[in-house]
């Protein structure tokens, strides 16, 4: 296991903002955690890094772990005289080799003069997400790395995050809004609203009524509930049976404090 999180809850000040949390990161896997505005998405990101502490519980990491981390703001001011080339070697200088080798695997090959203030939203992700790759992570994080691109520009996004993987092996962890455009690149989904409302691939997890309810989807219909109840392994969830006649509510983000998962479970 990459990083373990053990019933961990984060708080703010005096607000609870993630309760409960068991989550796991595998060599390989891509997992994305999905949920609403101020779900908790980028806090369980920089607890997992350990860039938050915990209020209780744990989080573990491999000894040693390399992690590739792309957050989700790098505000550049539109002055700053930086060019591409020279964010690359920051914190750690890279030959030109090295630095281009990156870019062109990024898909943008020759980018190293330009001003970083002057690139394009898909420009800069790439760039982020080279300069992540030249520290040779066994972990890529990424916190909404397709904000602000558009829908042929995100699909292409993914479809190197996947490439990346595979060649890399590393593990991917991602944080997005919309499952949908992640779901062909995602192993493993978590949905989170302060606590992890369900977990499993992309098709149990978009059937789940926690997580259609969640994005005002409605229901699904039977086949939905079918699939969810079937599709995955209730080992552990005794006395939490579904049923499909019981209505589903989504839970107002900050008034739970219950331990869900790790599977798509319903509260009694
Ligand atoms: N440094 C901070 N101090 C106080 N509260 C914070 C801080 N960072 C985040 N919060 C609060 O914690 C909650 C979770 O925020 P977080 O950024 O983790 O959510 P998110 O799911 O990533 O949201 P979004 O989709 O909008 O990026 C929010 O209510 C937010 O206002």
């Amino acid at each position: 296991m990459l990083i373990r999180a053990e019933n961990l809850s984060v708080r703010h000040g005096e607000a609870v903002v993630l309760a409960g949390v068991d989550f796991t990161l595998a060599p390989g896997e891509i997992v994305t955690v999905v949920g609403p505005n101020g779900s908790g998405k980028s806090t369980l990101i920089r607890a997992l890094i350990g860039l938050e502490p915990a209020a209780t519980g744990t989080v573990t990491r491999a000894p040693g772990l390399r992690i590739g981390y792309v957050p989700q703001k790098l505000h550049i001011d539109a002055g700053l005289p930086m060019s591409v080339r020279r964010f690359l070697s920051l914190p750690k200088r890279v030959s030109d080799a090295q630095a281009e080798a990156a870019l062109a695997r990024v898909g943008v090959p020759g980018l190293g003069p330009r001003p970083l203030a002057r690139l394009s939203g898909g420009q800069f992700q790439r760039v982020l997400l080279a300069r992540a790759l030249l520290g040779a992570p066994q972990v890529l994080i990424l916190d909404e790395p397709t904000q602000g691109l558009d829908q042929p520009g995100t699909a292409a996004f993914y479809r190197l995050i996947d490439e990346v993987r595979a060649e890399t092996g590393a593990a991917v962890l991602m944080v997005s809004h919309d499952l949908h455009v992640v779901m062909a690149a995602s192993d493993r989904v978590v949905c989170l609203n302060g606590h992890v409302c369900c977990e499993g691939t992309p098709k149990v997890v978009s059937a789940a009524p926690e997580y259609r309810a969640l994005f005002g989807l409605g229901t699904g219909g039977a086949f939905a509930l079918y699939r969810h109840v079937h599709d995955h392994d209730h080992e552990g969830d005794e006395g939490h049976g579904h049923d499909p006649a019981a209505p589903h509510r989504a839970h107002p983000h900050g008034t739970h404090a219950h331990v869900h998962g790790p599977e798509c479970r319903h509260d009694a």
